[in-house]
């Protein structure tokens, strides 16, 4: 139970007591030394008497503080009175409105802790609860607020006692905007990066939504992976794309990178184990009415870009003959395929046939697919947003093994591992104009060097990286942060250059000759921009 009168803070304060009508000016005169708090009027009623007011000083000031001119002037005015006026801020006062750098003096003033959000929203717990300190504002103790009506919080071991007391504050004094307040239970350990929350106060709802960058997500906080924090990021790689690229996300999410590339006209092909994520990327890619733009799968992503990359069997004899990557529960039906769409989205059909035909396709890879039929419906010529920023008819006709800008790898635990799967795949007899960017995520650890992570990557791909580009994201430990890895795939990443026999990285001792040259070869060292 929380005990709001250990909030309770007691002020033993002065107040002149002067007629109300010489208020205003006496309030001039006293410029400086009137009580400057928050939501704390100067002047008050006298409980009295209706013909005066109290002029409140502030918290540091005796009335012998006042200079001798200043009560001078002052008793020119009007016949003054100083009176003791104590106050009392509760727990009521403690509200989201302090800014940081008041909730740490008043935190030090009268021994309260805090919780302070990267949002700028403090909490107030107060220290009979335990032994806060300034660690719960470093990343490993923190609250997030996920974007939508969830504060997420990792509270450390020594504080779970008081794990339903700081919930309480929180939610007291972040409602209506938080409406449920969860702490992340243990270490997140499953593939899909969901940590497992308790929810501590507030609506049992893990369902929610946020606003990024104009773009609405749908999520359930507590199936699928989510970081409010990654917004600058996502707009960062997204400023990268032009208008009708073709992008591939192996590792989507619920669409933070896919739904704002498809907002910017870029064709995206996003890929989540996930089926959960999946689920919420295609609501999402609907919501935001891009769906005409983004394909989603659900499949490992080493089987996901292996086949985007490789030509359909008949490619080589005909046009006409499907493509074996199946979308999950995607905009365009059979009959559409089948030449049932209008007729302003000739391109669109041929684009959606080489993505969507694959129903039909001799080999169906995705096992776990969504078949959700209606989550998507796009190209029925829909009036809608994205019909008018670019007409179905001018879609390219995306063969992904032809070309591909850009490819986004957004597990930084081990997306470097997953470059294996770009050994040999881009196929040299369909491919046209230049090499898709990788966008590859990692950490990088203080005893780590950035040459460690292009071995790294180099092993894996076994090719070398010329002008890698790193892009420091954030810190997410004292001693780890999240990096971006940017370089455009290697020559050697066609598969007539390489010898498909090799199969895992694992088998790239560091005298691999393919890579000795690496270092020597590569024109620029890997720049840091943080
Ligand atoms: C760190 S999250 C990033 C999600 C999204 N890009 C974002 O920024 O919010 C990594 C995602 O990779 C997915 N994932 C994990 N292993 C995978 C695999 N082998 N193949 C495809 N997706 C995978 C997880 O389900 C998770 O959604």
């Amino acid at each position: 139970m929380l005990d709001e009168s250990k909030f309770d803070v007691h002020l033993k304060l002065w107040a002149l007591r002067i007629p109300r009508e010489h208020c205003k000016v006496a309030s001039k005169i006293l410029n400086g030394y009137l009580i400057n708090r928050a939501r704390v009027k100067p002047i008050t009623e006298d409980p009295t008497c209706q013909e005066n007011r109290y002029v409140i000083l502030s918290e540091n000031v005796q009335s012998s503080d006042i200079p001798r001119q200043k009560l001078d002037e002052l008793n020119k005015l009007c016949k003054i009175e100083v009176v003791s006026y104590p106050m009392t801020l509760g727990y009521s006062y403690w509200d989201a409105g302090m800014s940081i750098h008041m909730t740490f003096i008043q935190a030090t003033a009268v021994s309260d802790a805090l919780l302070v959000s990267e949002y700028g929203f403090c909490f107030f717990v107060h220290a009979h609860l335990c032994h806060l300190d300034c660690r719960l504002c470093t990343e490993a103790d923190s609250a997030t607020w996920c974007g939508g009506h969830i504060a997420h919080l990792n509270i450390h071991d020594e504080l779970l006692p008081f794990k339903d007391v700081i919930a309480k504050v929180i939610y007291d004094k972040n409602y209506p905007r938080i409406k449920t307040v969860v702490n992340k239970v243990g270490t997140i350990a499953n593939e899909f990066r969901v940590p497992e929350f308790e929810i501590l106060a507030g609506e049992d709802n893990m369902v929610t939504e946020v606003k990024q960058y104009g773009a609405t997500f749908k999520l359930d906080y507590s199936l699928v992976y989510w970081n409010s924090r990654l917004e600058h990021e996502h707009l960062r790689i997204i400023s990268q794309f032009q208008p009708g690229e073709t992008i591939c996300d192996m590792f989507a999410g619920i669409g933070p990178f896919a739904i704002p590339a498809a907002q910017k006209g870029c064709i995206v092909f996003a890929n989540d184990l996930n089926p959960d994520s999946v689920h919420y990327l295609k609501i999402n890619a609907k919501v935001n009415k891009v769906d005409n733009y983004v394909r989603a799968y659900n499949m490992d992503a080493r089987e996901f870009i292996r086949q985007l990359m490789t030509a359909p069997a008949g490619e080589i004899n005909s046009e006409s003959d499907v493509f074996n990557l199946k979308a999950c529960g995607n905009s365009v039906q059979d009959k559409e395929v089948a030449g049932n769409i209008t007729s302003n989205s000739e391109g669109l059909q041929n684009y959606c046939r080489n993505a969507d035909a694959s129903v039909t396709a001799t080999k169906r890879p995705s096992d776990g697919c969504l078949e959700e039929n209606g989550t998507t419906n796009s190209a029925s010529g829909r009036k809608g947003k994205t019909s008018k920023r670019m007409k179905g008819s001018e879609l390219p006709n995306t063969k992904t093994w032809e070309h591909v800008d850009h490819i986004i790898m957004n597990l930084p635990a081990s997306a470097l591992k997953f470059l294996d799967a770009f050994r040999g795949l881009i196929q040299r007899q369909y491919w046209k104009g230049s090499l898709p960017w990788i966008h590859c995520y990692c950490f990088i650890r203080a005893n780590e060097t950035e040459e460690l992570i292009i071995s790294e990557a180099e092993s894996a791909l076994n090719a070398c990286i010329q002008d890698p580009i790193f892009h420091k994201v954030r810190n997410v430990a004292p001693n780890k942060a999240m990096f971006c890895l940017s370089f455009r795939l290697p020559e050697a990443c066609f598969s007539a250059k390489i010898t498909r026999s090799v199969q895992s990285a694992d088998h790239f001792g560091s005298g691999n000759p393919a890579l000795e040259n690496c270092s020597r070869g590569r024109v620029q060292q890997p720049s840091f921009c943080v």
